[in-house]
């Protein structure tokens, strides 16, 4: 696939240390020691890789955690010789003031014999699994699973938002911990009712108190490094500002003079770094104050030109994308997304909720010298880690499938998702897997999940995760998802995880810094806006949970994001925007370079790099609230009734009625059916006389009016009746059955044969 998949080619976990530049900084670190430098260079892979997730402001953890502490409090048996702090010796490490971290061995904790009971189901645990060994390799989201000795270096992680506030919270006395009270050392007969670092849902198990208990050290070294990193780096930044200041005088010298004939005569040495890096720390301070720093007689888009240019020429990003990245942030935000694409995101591993519980698991590889923590209360099946001394891609438990590495981003889609257990769901494009596992283990393996990917090789590697992860309930198929709904529709829930170009991913994959063209930022939409056309036209809008579609890219750029999503509301006006569910994230923009988009373009979400320590994401979600449009076109261009449909407008172009769909415009309606003229002809009729309503006219006086109407506007959207659609089960049926006999491996597809009159006959 020529789009940027979310993860492309795993390049990623290949350590990538960043080379930060610390100009004349003297600091105080919070271990005491005083660092004096004129310039010093710090490796900062290793730190970065520690460093705590950016804080998403809007998390807030009681909107994902249910607390339990009405629940009675559980008996807290300490077991006799059990010291908490002393089960585990971390790794001693060097201070993190050079952010490197020296490996001394980490003595195996003693297996901690804590029988957790069963969790009756993790409702709220989901694992999926990106890819077998292999796949992994090729699948963005997926860390390759022979990270050998692992340096636990780049996928995405997660941090959470509240991350760095965890650092504060992990103390050992989460209510988890006192679970059976077997390993707690605090001896506590009062429950604890102090933050947990793991998620409420666990909070009634103790077994996280000893988990925390082995980590303690090491969690407390792993703090003060981070700690020491951050204020490194802050300091090193005022430092180098204000020496710029110094240098500069109060108006920076950045912009180059020119000669007569226009050529540059006063040109900083691009090729040293440091200096670039000057000019590009120079420029940002005259933007962020252009009005007092700014050189007499110099615009804004002179500067905005020069930072272009040095951002090209200092991270080597072809000159279009960095524009095109430009654009989407200030000045000094963007700065901070092109430095953060140079370093590797944190290692997530998601917990599969098939195989095992995230505590379970945690202990197991802290045992085997991992140091790690739940990824964030946002997440319960998450664990970043931090360091291990065991290739996380072949473990023991990673072979038995209870886990999957996963950047932490990709976990996000699926949870706006939120597959109910007995649903039929659609993941059409799949490969190779990670949310596909994820979902199926959402739905603990009940229902029907539909596993769609175009490219065969790489769904072969999604036949290996869905083995390794216990997933049972899942076909896969190798269809252009273009195909959709004429191979099978009626689902209660799609997502349409999109190929895209990789602008989020740019840290994993540095080849996207120049090998997007201006023809991809054409041809990938023009797919993305196709396939989210046939991701609508899949659901069952009558669906009792559902109805639901979720469109996700790792690509940060408007045209592949809100772009599509307003393609989509302009040709589906059959759709709306809801909430995605997720408690972090910025808002999708709903104006930006000239283009404006529709109010609840703010109910998508954006994941950035800087912002999170995630990868870059883009997260929409649709609730569809009625039949696709008679006259609409379908994503493989043809009508609904079957004649070949002029190539789409870009949605910019087209005028949007976003009149709301109102209960009362509405017949009754039971299913979703398949199409049929004489139907459809009393739906448009019906949907004239109603635009002439609305629009003031009567629908009686001028049959021509109305039929003018009726070809200029393609907004009304009118319900079938019951009866009639139930005319049209039979057959709609029939073609679920066909489609089921074509999707290639079949297995336990649908646990729910009632479901089968709603697949959506072949239009
Ligand atoms: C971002 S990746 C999907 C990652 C996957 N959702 C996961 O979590 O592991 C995009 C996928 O879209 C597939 N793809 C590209 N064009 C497609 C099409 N027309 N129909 C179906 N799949 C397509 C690619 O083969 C690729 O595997």
């Amino acid at each position: 696939m020529e789009g940027g998949q979310c993860g492309g080619p795993a390049k990623f976990w290949v350590n990538f240390p960043a080379r930060i530049e610390l100009w004349n900084f003297q600091c105080t670190i919070k271990n005491h020691t005083q660092i004096h430098a004129s310039r010093i260079t710090l490796k900062m892979g290793k730190g970065r890789r520690m460093k705590k997730q950016g804080p998403p402001p809007p998390l807030d953890e009681s909107l994902v955690t249910r607390k339990r502490k009405d629940a009675p409090p559980a008996p807290v048996s300490q077991q006799p010789g059990k010291k908490r702090k002393t089960d585990f010796k971390a790794p001693k490490k060097t201070p993190a003031v050079n952010g490197t971290v020296s490996k001394s061995k980490a003595k195996p904790v003693k297996p901690v014999k804590k029988s957790a009971p069963p969790p009756p189901s993790d409702d709220e645990v989901s694992d999926e699994d990106p890819s077998d060994d292999e796949d992994a390799i090729d699948d963005p989201d997926v860390i390759e699973d022979g990270l050998d000795g692992l340096k636990v270096t780049g996928l995405d992680a997660l941090g959470s938002a509240s991350e760095s506030e965890d650092l504060d919270d992990l103390d050992l006395e989460d209510d988890e911990f006192d679970e059976d009270g077997s390993v707690m050392d605090s001896g506590d007969e009062e429950p604890v009712t102090k933050k947990g670092m793991w998620s409420d849902d666990e909070d009634d198990d103790d077994i996280e108190e000893k988990l925390t208990a082995a980590n303690i050290e090491g969690l407390s070294l792993k703090r003060d490094r981070e700690i020491a990193i951050q204020e490194a780096e802050a300091q090193a930044e005022l430092e180098e500002a204000q020496l710029q200041t110094n240098i500069a005088g109060d108006r920076p010298k950045v912009l180059e003079d020119e000669d007569e004939e226009g050529r540059p005569i006063t040109n900083l040495a691009t090729q040293d770094l440091g200096l670039l890096r000057t000019r590009l720390n120079d420029t940002i301070r005259v933007l962020d104050d252009f009005k007092n720093l700014a050189e007499e007689g110099r615009s804004r888009t002179e500067y905005r030109a020069q930072l272009l240019k040095d951002i090209c020429a200092y991270y080597g990003y072809s000159e279009f994308l960095a524009d095109k990245l430009l654009d989407l942030f200030p000045a000094r935000e963007a700065f901070a997304f092109f430095e953060a694409n140079e370093t590797p995101r944190p290692i997530v591993i998601r917990t599969n909720t098939l195989r095992t519980h995230r505590r379970e698991l945690a202990q197991s590889l802290i045992n085997r010298g991992v140091q790690l923590e739940p990824v964030g209360k946002w997440s319960k099946v998450g664990l970043q880690i931090f360091d291990s001394q065991v290739p996380l891609g072949a473990t023991p438990e990673y072979l038995a499938g209870h886990y999957i590495l996963q950047a932490a981003s990709s976990f996000l889609p699926v949870m706006a998702l939120a597959p109910q257990e007995d649903e039929r769901v659609l993941d059409m494009a799949a490969a190779p897997g990670g949310k596909t596992t994820h979902i199926a283990a959402l739905m603990k393996n009940t229902g029907c999940v539909f596993a769609n990917d175009a490219n065969k090789d790489r769904a072969k590697g999604l036949i290996g995760n869905i083995h390794r992860l216990g997933v049972r309930n899942t076909v896969v198929c190798h269809y252009s998802a273009l195909e959709f709904p004429k191979v099978m529709g009626g689902f209660d829930r799609v997502l349409l995880d999109a190929p895209c170009s990789g602008t989020g991913v740019i840290a994993k994959d540095a080849s996207v810094k120049t090998n997007k063209t201006e023809a991809d930022f054409m041809k990938l939409p023009h797919l993305q806006k196709q396939l989210v056309l046939a991701a609508i036209d899949s659901v069952d809008h009558h669906s009792k949970t559902g109805g639901y579609i979720v469109y996700s890219t790792c690509s940060v750029t408007v045209e592949e994001n809100e772009q599509v999503v307003q393609y989509a509301l302009n040709k589906r006006p059959n759709v709306k925007l809801v909430e995605t569910g997720l408690v972090f994230g910025r808002e999708g923009f709903t104006k930006i370079g000239g283009k404006i988009f529709h109010p609840s373009m703010k109910m998508t979400r954006r994941y950035y790099p800087h912002a999170y320590n995630v990868d870059g994401f883009f997260v929409a979600k649709f609730k569809k609230i009625g039949p696709t449009p008679p006259n609409a076109v379908l994503a493989n261009g043809v009508s609904k009734k079957g004649k070949s449909a002029p190539s789409d407008k870009p949605v910019e172009e087209e005028y949007v009625d976003k009149t709301p769909i109102t209960d009362d415009e509405e017949k009754e309606e039971s299913d979703f059916g398949g199409w049929d003229d004489e139907e459809d002809k009393v739906y448009m009729e019906r949907a004239e006389r109603a635009q002439m309503r609305r629009k003031g006219k009567n629908p009686n006086a001028n049959p021509k009016a109305a039929k003018e109407i009726q070809n200029g506007t393609s907004k009304v959207v009118e319900k079938e009746s019951g009866k009639e659609v139930n005319g049209s089960k039979a057959k709609k049926a029939d073609a679920g059955a066909k489609a089921n006999g074509a999707g290639g491996k079949v297995g336990g597809a649908d646990s729910r044969p009632k479901k089968k009159s709603r697949e959506r006959k072949s239009t």
